[in-house]
């Protein structure tokens, strides 16, 4: 039988067949990611082969289909164990909110550089429009401006008064979609907005010890009526930001990465090379300061996560 993953303990792995029933399942043998040592090699979004054991209504997983893509999170420490989150994912929405708290450009830009590199295709959602004055109305033109010219989709939400949701459930519609934001922003208003028959607040549990242990980690996909998934766990409501080559990042960024082939050195790090076209376009206004700073925070090594 062949299914997909929907949660996941770690242990046991829960797994919706492609006949619409639901089984417990477990792994036999070993998965492996060549080069990478997970402490759960199947996660939520993978499509798995399994096995009814007889006379139960329980599977046994021998085989994982290829994956277009995954996102992982690295233990704390350097143990260089990593926890494979979610699988398969079709887009990475990133909540955001000028107001109550604001979200910065660095957050939303670290967090497209995170959703390029696993390469996820990222949305923008900005949250709680009830509360946009007219100041804030303005303020949300300039980040679409930005952001809508390199090719993120941005859509303006009020989860809390139901504004735009019908909006929302068109684009994620069959889709396994990871909901991704900073603690504030509404992203459980916004769940429980489209999955208006669950309370998510129920059933949380989790956490990565940072003695590297693997511990009662889950990861759970919903499934949404109108058909797909939202992924929701608690370790991924930051996607965080992993590690890059500091000669790659420029990729991540897609405007910096158009302009680069025109730069006059292949090894360009858009710094302060003569000949650089990345600065150009920069201070021809053709690439946001904001996102040339971010870059430049990131290649330094700055955290500024909020
Ligand atoms: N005015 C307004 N308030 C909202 C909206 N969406 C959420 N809120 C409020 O913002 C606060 C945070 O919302 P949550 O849904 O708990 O936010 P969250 O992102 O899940 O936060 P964490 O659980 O901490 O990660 C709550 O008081 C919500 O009622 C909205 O569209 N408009
Ligand atoms: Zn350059």
């Amino acid at each position: 039988m062949q299914g997909l993953v929907i949660k996941s303990t770690g242990s046991w792995y829960s797994v919706l067949a492609d006949n619409g029933e639901r089984y417990d399942c477990r792994i036999v043998g070993k998965f492996r990611i060549k080069g990478l040592k997970t402490t759960n090699p199947i996660a939520v979004g993978d499509r798995v082969k399994f096995d009814l054991e007889r006379d139960s209504n329980q599977g046994l997983i021998h085989e994982m289909l290829p994956r277009k893509n995954y996102i992982i999170r690295k233990s704390i420490n350097l143990s260089k164990q990593a926890q494979i989150l979610a699988a398969n994912l079709d887009m990475a929405m990133l909540v955001v909110t000028l107001a109550s708290p604001r979200t910065s450009l660095g957050f939303i830009d670290r967090f497209l550089v995170t959703a390029e590199a696993y390469d996820v295709p990222a949305v923008l959602v900005f949250n709680k429009l009830d509360l946009f004055s007219k100041e804030g109305l303005e303020i949300l033109q300039e980040f679409k401006d930005i952001y809508e010219n390199i090719g993120y989709a941005c859509y303006e939400v009020s989860a809390l008064k139901g504004i735009n949701i019908p909006i929302i459930q068109e684009l994620i519609t069959d889709k396994i979609t990871l909901i991704s934001g900073h603690s504030g922003v509404g992203k459980s208003s916004l769940i429980n907005a489209l999955l208006p028959d669950r309370d998510l607040r129920t059933g949380e549990v989790s956490d990565w010890s940072d003695k590297g242990q693997h511990t009662t980690t889950f990861a759970e996909m919903f499934e949404l009526p109108q058909g797909g998934f939202i992924v929701d766990s608690p370790g991924i409501r930051e996607l965080g930001v992993i590690d890059i080559e500091k000669e790659e990042l420029g990729h991540f960024f897609r405007e910096i990465f158009k302009t680069s082939h025109n730069c006059r050195f292949n090894n360009c790090r858009h710094i302060n090379e003569p000949g650089c076209a990345v600065l150009a376009a920069v201070n021809e206004g053709e690439i946001a300061v904001s996102r040339y700073e971010s870059y430049l925070s990131i290649y330094h090594g700055n955290d500024t996560r909020h």
